[in-house]
């Protein structure tokens, strides 16, 4: 019998996981949202199959229920799912940035015998909505899953059968021990991101040229802090402690280097930012996960006009497909200027070989 799969909160990483689902399952996905705007565009784009006119409705039908909304969102909707009469096979699952809150919302909240299961894929972007869906996004990423008292392992089992299409890596935490990595590895770096954004905004009440003088460094470690505001605030608000203990570790880190500076201590400044590099240049470049990589090529180029034509006729007859190009506008510690971005590593090493052969160098960030 054809399962069904009901989404609520069709946005970037519902979308994702309705499109990942669509590929390796013979399901009837549909959705709720309260932005109707979004399920219209969802409709439109096939990403799922049928809207629903409540989350009652949908929740009834449904053999898999994935709560896709920001975090404050999921607890009250775990609420309403609680009422609804729905199928005793079904799995409930989220995909919140935090998991502490929400699965102790799953436990008081849902009755006996009902399958929760927390999620997390960690990849994502600063983007937002169901336009911004990819069926790739979770491609080689961690893919956190929290079980519970209120999940049994063959349900897990069945869970991550439909999850297969993420080709994400499943991996098993407990919710507090997710909530304190995810809290130094992302929520903590939007924070700073945000932080730094507004020192230079200030800045620039001053001196308008910072803006435009803002180049790769400030670019690359600010990119997050044009994600949603709202779904920001709220993972501050369910991993506050967290945060509040890296604010203190930070303070203490600043101190430090503070007086590194009044000393003007060049070799504990040498050591700060080389161990710095040693750790950070340790991450794996491959895989997604921690830092997703995105297959880009950099390519030194003269600068002559029509090089650019050059470069893409070379790969079009080559039948390489490029998915992004950017002319950087600062060489930074790269050397090339145009970043080209590839599918997949496959394309990404055919044109590195095609380029090579017409004496392009070409160059990988690491
Ligand atoms: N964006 C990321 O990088 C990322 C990565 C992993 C996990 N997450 C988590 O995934 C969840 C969704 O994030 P997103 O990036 O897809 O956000 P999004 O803004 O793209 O989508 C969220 C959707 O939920 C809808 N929504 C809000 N309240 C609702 C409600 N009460 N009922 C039904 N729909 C409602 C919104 O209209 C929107 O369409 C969040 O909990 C977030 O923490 C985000
Ligand atoms: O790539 C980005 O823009 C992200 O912020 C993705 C990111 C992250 O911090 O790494 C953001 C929130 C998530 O819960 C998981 C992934």
């Amino acid at each position: 019998m054809n399962k069904h799969v009901f989404i609520i909160g069709l946005g970037l990483i519902g979308g994702s996981l309705a499109l990942t689902i669509k590929e390796g399952h013979r399901a009837t996905i549909s959705a709720f949202d309260v932005s109707e705007e979004q399920l219209k565009l969802a409709l439109a784009l096939g990403v799922i199959d049928m809207a629903e006119p409540s989350i009652e409705a949908g929740a009834k039908k449904a053999d898999l229920i994935i709560i896709a909304t920001p975090v404050k969102q999921t607890k009250q909707i775990l609420q309403t799912i609680a009422h609804v009469d729905g199928k005793p096979s079904a799995i409930i699952m989220d995909v919140g940035s935090t998991k502490s809150d929400v699965m102790q919302t799953a436990e008081d909240w849902l009755p006996e015998g009902t399958c929760f299961i927390g999620g997390h894929p960690m990849a994502g972007s600063h983007k937002s909505g169901v336009e911004a869906a990819n069926k790739r996004l979770f491609e080689n990423a961690f893919f956190v899953l929290t079980p519970s008292k209120r999940s049994t392992a063959a349900q897990l089992t069945i869970l991550k059968q439909w999850l297969t299409g993420t080709r994400a890596t499943m991996i098993e935490m407990d919710a507090d021990e997710h909530d304190k990595i995810a809290g130094a590895i992302s929520h903590f770096p939007h924070l700073i991101a945000a932080a730094l954004v507004g020192q230079v905004s200030d800045l620039s009440a001053e001196h308008p040229l910072a803006m435009r003088m803002a180049a790769g460094g400030f670019r690359d470690i600010t990119r997050i802090a044009s994600s949603s505001p709202a779904m920001w605030r709220d993972i501050m608000l369910h991993n506050r402690q967290e945060m509040l203990d890296a604010v203190d570790d930070w303070q203490e880190r600043m101190r430090q280097i503070k007086t590194m500076l009044e000393n003007a201590s060049d070799e504990e400044l040498f050591t700060f930012f080389a161990d710095a590099k040693e750790f950070r240049d340790a991450l794996p470049v491959k895989t997604k996960g921690a830092i997703p990589s995105f297959y880009d090529l950099y390519v030194d180029v003269p600068d002559y006009p029509g090089v650019i034509s050059e470069v893409t006729k070379m790969l079009a007859d080559q039948g390489i497909s490029i998915t992004n190009l950017r002319i950087m506008e600062t060489r930074e510690d790269i050397l090339g200027v145009l970043r080209l971005s590839f599918r997949s590593e496959k394309d990404r090493k055919k044109a590195e070989e095609c380029l090579g052969v017409a004496s392009y160098p070409t160059y990988v960030a690491t």
